[in-house]
């Protein structure tokens, strides 16, 4: 048995993911491939060396460590069980994009990369054009990645029924024309209207076919840019990370754990100073179940990237019973800690939805906050 379903919750939510049976803080709910993945255009051009396919990092925590704080004397104790990761990289032997196994190459090939394949170093190539273009219009931090539109249409395209996968596409959560024209105002800034139409042609001279073309229209193109905006889910892997999450399980002296934690904080420390904020591989991926969640300001689930690459895993933070819905936080946890006001705020301008959530719901009358110092950045909720 799943565990969970995917059904309508109301009209101002649209469908939702609800368990069916229960599940207790730290159990999985479910582990899921995205339909496709995309590393962001600026986070490869820094050099963040990744599998073209599941976006695992190609390098070693070491490496990763070694490149980010720009000090290569740096020494990962506990770090042997990493490299293994590392011996079946390949590559594309047409193209020469790097895959991190012959596994993700084959998928990728068979799913996409067959009509995407082009060789690199050629500038002027559609493909090449487009990226430059993406990079010009959308600055880091990156939210989304119009190579993720570009290989959504290739999928189409490739897939044995691409009818049904055009149908599975429109799945995904939708909204009206006047809705979609917003979304992409949002994603693209003041010019939308021109860069729209611009990375259209730009996308229509990369892919075209009898099942795509309906996207290719003015209109079709801003409602897939509208559906990559809103169920976009953001993937970031680190092989740092991994590294001081797996040390975190040995067993160890307390001496010697004091002695790590101070290390690992120092390591930390040269990184942010050399890199800043910008740690992972970062990127954005197409989840059937997982964009099928909603959000809560009281989540009581939370999704991450336990083996270093695109495969999502949803796990219960709080007692879930049969029937409860699964909610997680679009918000960062910063933000959760706010007023309701706050987060209406951050949800209604980023994601175009005024939150209808327990939480809000239950805070609903609490009067509208509107003093400068309450709209300020640190109001903190209760
Ligand atoms: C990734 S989709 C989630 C699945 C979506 N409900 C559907 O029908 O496909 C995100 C969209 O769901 C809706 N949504 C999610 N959480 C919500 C909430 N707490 N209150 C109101 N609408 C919400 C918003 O329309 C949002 O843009």
């Amino acid at each position: 048995m799943a565990g969970f379903e995917v059904r309508m919750c109301n009209s101002q939510k649209g469908k939702g993911l609800f368990a069916t049976k229960e599940f207790l803080p730290g159990d999985v709910i479910l582990e899921e491939e995205p339909l496709v993945s995309c590393q962001f255009a600026h986070n490869a051009a820094y050099r963040y060396l990744a599998c073209d396919h599941c976006m695992r990092p190609l390098e070693t925590p070491e490496q990763n460590v070694r490149r980010l704080s720009a000090k290569q004397d740096i020494i990962l104790p506990h770090s042997n069980c990493f490299e293994t990761d590392l011996l079946n990289i390949t590559s594309c032997n047409q193209c020469g994009i790097l895959y991190c196994s012959q596994e993700c190459k084959e998928i990728s090939y068979a799913t996409y990369h067959r009509s995407l394949c082009y060789i690199q170093s050629e500038v002027l190539h559609p493909i090449s054009v487009l990226v430059e273009t993406w990079k010009q219009i959308h600055y880091p931090p990156e939210t989304t990645n119009i190579m993720l539109v570009v290989r959504l249409l290739a999928y189409i395209q490739q897939h044995d029924d691409p009818a049904l996968a055009a149908e599975n596409v429109k799945q995904f959560c939708h909204r009206t024309i006047n809705e979609d024209a917003e979304l992409v105002h949002k994603l693209l800034g003041e010019k939308f209207s021109d860069q729209l139409n611009t990375l259209r042609e730009m996308t229509a001279n990369v892919i075209r076919g009898e099942y795509i073309d309906e996207f290719l229209t003015p209109e079709g193109f801003s409602s897939l840019m509208a559906l990559v905006g809103t169920n976009g889910q953001g993937i970031g892997t680190s092989p740092l990370a991994l590294w001081v999450n797996s040390v975190s399980q040995l067993t160890m002296s307390d001496d010697e754990r004091q002695q790590l934690d101070v290390f690992i904080d120092k390591i930390y420390q040269y990184v942010e100073e050399e890199s800043g904020q910008f740690l992972n591989t970062e990127g954005s991926g197409l989840y059937q179940l997982q964009s099928a969640c909603n959000h809560s300001c009281a989540p009581n689930a939370e999704s991450s990237f336990p083996y270093g690459n695109h495969r999502i895993q949803l796990k219960a933070i709080r007692h879930i019973k049969p029937g409860d819905e699964i909610h997680i936080s679009y918000l960062d946890d910063c933000t959760l800690q706010r007023s309701r006001h706050s987060r209406q705020r951050e949800l209604s301008e980023n994601y175009l939805f005024v939150c209808c959530c327990e939480r809000c719901m239950s805070q609903s009358s609490e009067p509208d906050c509107t003093s400068d110092e309450e709209m300020s950045d640190d109001d903190l909720d209760d």
